[in-house]
């Protein structure tokens, strides 16, 4: 495994890139294993299929609010548990305190599965979550963009290629993995993140 590539981008916005997290074999045959193992969910928003499969793994109780409904997320797996404790400890090396208590799966099943512009600032990631995205499969284009200035930058994300993102960038920068007409064959993505548990609210009086 090769070395970290870092960005610094604008307003204190980090990336970490590592091409050859996984090496092309073990790629393949995790992304096999998933493709087949993964009980895929289609989501709707406002009525339209969101062009994308999903699945949400996660510790008992860390719930994943999706259109309004809240999901329960899927039990641990044994190859999902080795990849995310060797994810943190890559993080470890590379000074960050990553422990993850979820992970979002997104299956791009070809070129006209996207995902639009956002960022990951949903309140129970908390103030500047440290997210960790692994690639496995088509290569795709990973676009970053700043929310102000409208500076972008691109990357491939190619199979076994790891990427992470924290300092600030959820707050300054948008990301997004645009449609290709090229033919392009599965990609899955998986995206580990520290989930805080909602409390209930309690009220006074
Ligand atoms: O598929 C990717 O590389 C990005 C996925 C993503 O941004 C997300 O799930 O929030
Ligand atoms: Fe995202």
């Amino acid at each position: 495994m090769t070395a970290w590539q870092r960005y610094s981008l604008a307003d204190g916005g980090e990336i970490g890139f590592i091409p050859d997290f996984l090496a092309p074999a073990e790629a393949e045959s995790l992304l096999q294993s998933l493709l087949h193992d993964t009980p895929w969910e289609q989501h709707f928003f406002f009525g339209k299929p969101i062009p994308r499969l999903t699945a949400w793994y996660g510790d008992a109780g860390v719930t994943y609010r999706y259109s309004g409904i809240q999901h329960n997320p899927e039990h641990w797996t044994q190859p999902l548990i080795q990849l995310r404790d060797a994810i943190s400890e890559n993080g470890s090396a590379d000074g960050l305190d990553a422990s993850f208590n979820s992970v979002l799966l997104n299956r791009y099943r070809n070129g006209q599965d996207s995902v639009a512009f956002h960022a990951d600032n949903e309140p129970e990631l908390g103030q500047n979550p440290i997210i960790a995205s692994l690639s496995l499969g088509a290569v795709r284009r990973f676009r970053l963009r700043h929310v102000s200035t409208r500076e972008t930058m691109t990357m491939n994300l190619t199979s076994g290629s790891l990427l992470w993102m924290f300092g600030t960038l959820q707050h300054h920068w948008e990301h997004a993995l645009p449609k290709t007409n090229l033919s392009v064959g599965e990609r899955v993505n998986l995206t580990f993140r520290r989930t805080n548990v909602r409390l209930p609210q309690l009220r006074e009086g």
